[in-house]
């Protein structure tokens, strides 16, 4: 097998999906393994020897305060910032070994950091999430039409297929972020708060699509999230990073005790286990002398 082009640390999430199309070499157990991940010019690693581990057919939501490393944890998981130890295997395979296309039909990254030419339209911009090295509708197969027609209608965003991208809202252009990742019809999925700009119905879909895929197509989903309870409810396993470090991972009533908003997210709060997942009354924020007693 070629060797996979060598990676810079800041790709533009199109390049992860250069020739997605196909059916899939994998089935998408996710293993990072003890990471090592800074950014270029910094002297400290953000994430310091962390594992996480994700498997099909599961969601496993990364939650944490600002800057805890959420989405440089996911940026590792994607190679889009190669680690400067440890290794990421898909299936047992080290990423660094997938050819580009074996790579973008395997997995698909939403990013904080998406962007787009402002004149395409919404229907081309999820088109690109399959073919984005070719000129836009040239070529494409039945089964491409079909992904990116199943994209558009899981995201909900037919009403702006013909829109340009450059004139949406931030909260429609996410819908057709989401749309292109999911065209790209990738073993694993991971999603960078893909919530971002939604307004609460629109929240409510995302969610809802997470929770097709998973059951329709047994998918690995790894998905950061801010809100605790929405994360609580649909994932399977939750990872909660602070200062860089997995402080809990498990189930969400593992994850999601008093202790650990108390300890990690400097909240007061009571939490009550329900059949849902935990539900949390915020009582107050703390603050760091209290912390340390
Ligand atoms: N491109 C970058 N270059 C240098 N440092 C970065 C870069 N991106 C993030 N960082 C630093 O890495 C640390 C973790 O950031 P990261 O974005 O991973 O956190 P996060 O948990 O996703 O935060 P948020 O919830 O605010 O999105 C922060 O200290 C941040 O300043």
């Amino acid at each position: 097998m070629p060797p996979r082009q060598q990676r810079t640390n800041r790709v533009e999430p199109t390049d992860a999906t250069a020739t997605a199309s196909g059916d899939s070499a994998t089935d998408g157990r996710v293993d990072g393994e003890e990471l090592v991940l800074s950014y270029p010019g910094s002297d400290s690693p953000v994430i310091d020897g962390e594992s996480v581990t994700a498997t099909p057919g599961a969601v496993t939501a990364l939650v944490g305060p600002n800057g805890s490393g959420k989405s440089t944890l996911l940026k590792g998981l994607a190679d889009q910032l190669s680690p400067d130890a440890g290794t990421v295997r898909i299936d047992g395979q080290a990423l660094q070994s997938f050819d580009k296309k074996e790579f973008a039909r395997t997995l698909g990254l939403l990013s904080q950091e998406s962007t787009s030419p402002d004149s395409i339209t919404v229907e081309e911009l999820v088109y690109h999430g399959r073919y984005p090295h070719r000129g836009f509708f040239e070529g494409t197969t039945e089964a491409d039409q079909r992904a990116v027609e199943r994209a558009i209608d899981l995201a909900g965003c037919g009403h702006l297929r013909d829109r340009e991208v450059g004139q949406l809202s931030g909260g429609q252009k996410q819908l057709a972020w989401i749309a292109m990742v999911l065209a790209q019809d990738t073993d694993v999925l991971l999603l960078d708060e893909p919530t971002t700009f939604l307004d609460l119905h629109h929240q409510l879909e995302v969610m809802e699509i997470i929770e097709t895929l998973r059951e329709e197509s047994e998918i690995t989903v790894v998905v950061v999230l801010h809100d605790i309870e929405q994360a609580a409810r649909l994932a399977d396993e939750m990872v909660a990073l602070g200062d860089g470090e997995i402080q809990a991972r498990g189930t969400p009533a593992e994850v999601v005790t008093e202790d650990l908003l108390a300890e990690v997210f400097e909240i007061e709060a009571e939490v009550e286990q329900t059949p849902r997942g935990p539900r949390i009354e915020p009582l107050r924020a703390r603050h760091d002398d209290e912390s340390d007693h």
